[in-house]
């Protein structure tokens, strides 16, 4: 056994041996005992228990057979008490020895509550307020865990959870089956190789009868992280003594660990309103004067002050030999991480000066996605130009109807041209009639041509949307500012494409057109079919085509209504293409280049971390595997120093 952890028997010492020697034990015991239990705890801090169980000691018993009382005689703390269930939910009960002169302080957290009292008597009544809002006021239980951790100069450097009672019959207002629910919860926490199993059995019942023990042998069969505490031996009936010496031997159930008895605070001490120190000194006092019990005080079999070196020296021994088995833990399950993440994929990098070069990286490789988009229309399935195609071609559609209307006007109002004719001479037509009809159609074009604009921005702007929740899936916040900068850039375009078809619209009311492309379109259509036909005709009737009364239709230089139709065909063409360039100009190409420029300025001065913040279910599981392996490393290398 180690020298520096054996335990001395105190009470045989004189008052100034015993400062000696218990000043010079205290310093050698605290230097041994506190790196390992720093280790805990800070394995604890860094929350290593959610991915593998810590050595501690969990302190289980029958309803009402003493476990606060042991709680409350080894932390100097009155922790609730009485008859009926007390202990609602796991209490972690951590200690920590502070240097002499030092203040008593306690910090109590649950949920998201952490309070912090510097009065001992307050330590009931915020258990008890824990207890309430986790297993909510009356006699019901619940597995969530309470830590109160109290720092003083006072108390062993031990951290211990305290187990709802075993209870067979329900109270009132609680569930028929509240004893499995018990039984259920200690089960979590003494099944566990890494816990001490601290059993609570009173003096005054039959050992071998109790369910605590049952439990715990268990789940522990060889007794190797048992240890039980014999409790209320002043309630020994008077010849039954040598009962408990012979549990004390272990020949009732044996254990490795053995027994310790402790007489804590009986009810009728608290109402003399004995303190806890003046109970430790009873205590000792008791065993002292007992007939039966008192050679057992020789053998550092009883008293608190023994079951708390006992415990300290067991928990120390416990971890420091789980420590092999610790890092055998921690190395399976940083591999079984590693080979997760490589499942998830690489999502951005954890480092902060990677995570700038990083988001370029992307921006980039978005706008260039966006740049093919509009270059080959290809997108993932089916191609942009097949969806847009289908839009231009209803502009022409109306294009077509206005011709068809045009020339139907242009028939009406020449066959009634005697209705609509000014002062011109007879054969003259009057031009701005017929330019009129030209310009009211041009402008009932308005409204088709700001539809298939708007048809038009929804379409590429769709694909854009699409394009850049393709690329940003887990960024949320980046594909926020993306989908907001498309908006806005489609929204300037717009506008701006708007302003060109007003104006062009304008132009087309001008009703002007060089000389050679008119006169290029009469050739074109209709007109040489018609000069064909109407020689042929001119043969049959003997006529001179080519006299001046027969050319007149044909001369470019006269006003006929036919030529008005062949105008309007030159409007129809112009407009059925430069629409379609306009908008796919600026709402594709240009609307492209400027979400490039606008996206990349977001690498400069952007919150860079709040970017590249993930939201998937994968970029979810990514930050946690990698929280859980920064866990693991730190918890390895913290191991390594006490190795
Ligand atoms: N006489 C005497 N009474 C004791 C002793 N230890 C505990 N008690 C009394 O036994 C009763 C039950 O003690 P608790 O410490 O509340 O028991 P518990 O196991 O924590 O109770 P639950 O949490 O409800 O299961 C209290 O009234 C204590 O004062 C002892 O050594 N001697």
């Amino acid at each position: 056994m180690d020298a520096t952890l054996e335990i001395l028997n105190l009470d045989s010492l004189d008052e100034n041996e015993f400062q000696e020697r218990t000043g010079v034990f205290l310093k050698q015991w605290e230097s041994r005992v506190r790196p390992y239990i720093e280790m805990i705890d800070y394995l604890r801090h860094i929350g290593i228990e959610k991915d593998l169980a810590l050595p501690s000691i969990a302190v289980v018993g029958d309803q009402s057979s003493g476990k606060s009382s042991v709680l409350e005689a080894l932390s100097g703390v009155a922790l609730p008490r009485g008859s009926g269930i007390v202990t609602r939910c796991p209490l972690e009960l951590k200690l920590r020895k502070l240097e002499a002169g030092t203040g008593w302080g306690a910090v109590i957290s649950y949920r998201d509550v952490q309070e912090t009292f510097t009065n001992p008597s307050q330590v009931e009544s915020y258990v008890r307020k824990a207890q309430n809002m986790l297993a909510g006021d009356g006699v019901g239980i619940c597995d969530e865990l309470i830590s109160l951790e109290i720092t003083s100069p006072d108390v062993c450097n031990l951290t211990l959870i305290d187990l709802p009672g075993i209870t067979r019959v329900p109270v009132k207002g609680q569930p028929e089956d509240i004893g499995d629910q018990i039984r259920r919860l200690i089960l979590k926490f003494i099944e566990k190789k890494e816990t001490i199993n601290l059993v609570v059995v009173p003096c005054n019942v039959d050992i071998a009868t109790t369910e605590a023990l049952r439990m715990a042998q268990g789940v522990d069969p060889h007794g190797t992280r048992t240890l039980a505490i014999l409790t209320k031996p002043d309630l020994v009936d008077k010849g039954a003594e040598a009962d408990i010496l012979q549990i004390m031997q272990g020949k009732v159930v044996p254990l490795k660990k053995g027994y310790i008895i402790v007489r804590c605070r009986g009810q009728s001490d608290i109402n003399e309103n004995i303190s806890l120190a003046e109970a430790t000194r009873l205590e000792t006092e008791f065993f002292r004067s007992h007939n039966h019990f008192s050679y057992l005080l020789d053998e550092e079999r009883v008293t608190t002050r023994c079951l708390a070196n006992r415990l300290t020296k067991d928990l120390v021994e416990h971890i420091k030999a789980s420590l092999p088995s610790l890092t055998e833990q921690i190395q399976i399950r940083l591999s079984t991480v590693r080979l997760e993440l490589k499942n998830y994929g690489q999502g951005p990098p954890l480092e902060p000066g990677k995570k700038g070069p990083y988001l370029s990286k992307r921006l980039l490789e978005f706008s260039d996605q966006i740049s093919d988009l509009c270059r080959t229309g290809a997108k993932g399935e089916g191609n942009l130009y097949s969806l847009l195609r289908p839009v231009f071609k209803q502009w022409e559609c109306h294009l077509r109807d206005s011709k068809t209307s045009f020339r139907d006007a242009v028939t009406e109002l020449t066959e009634n041209y005697e209705a609509y004719r000014g002062r011109e001479l007879i054969t003259f037509s009057d031009y701005s009639v017929y330019e009129l009809l030209i310009q009211t159609h041009v402008q009932a074009l308005r409204l088709p041509a700001m539809e298939t604009l708007k048809i038009i921005r929804g379409i590429v702007q769709n694909e854009f949307r699409t394009m850049c929740e393709f690329c940003f899936p887990n960024f949320p916040n980046l594909r926020y500012k993306i989908l907001n900068q498309i908006d806005d850039i489609h929204s300037k375009q717009e506008a701006k494409v708007e302003k060109r078809i007003l104006e062009y619209l304008s132009m087309e009311k001008l009703v002007y057109t060089q000389d050679p492309v008119f006169t290029q379109k009469m050739v074109d259509f209709q007109f040489v079919e018609q000069q064909q036909e109407y020689e042929s005709v001119c043969l049959d009737t003997g006529e001179d085509a080519t006299s001046p009364k027969n050319c007149a239709i044909f001369d470019t230089r006269k006003l006929t209504p036919e030529k008005f139709i062949i105008y309007f065909e030159i409007v129809y063409q112009r407009l059925a293409d430069f629409l379609p360039m306009l908008m796919l100009l600026f709402m594709l190409k240009e609307a492209a280049v400027m979400l490039r420029a606008e996206s990349m300025d977001l690498r400069d001065g952007a919150d860079v971390v709040k970017l590249l913040t993930e939201d998937s279910e994968a970029g979810r599981k990514r930050a946690e595997l990698h929280q859980r392996m920064e866990r693991l490393r730190q918890a390895q290398e913290r191991i390594s120093i006490n190795l």
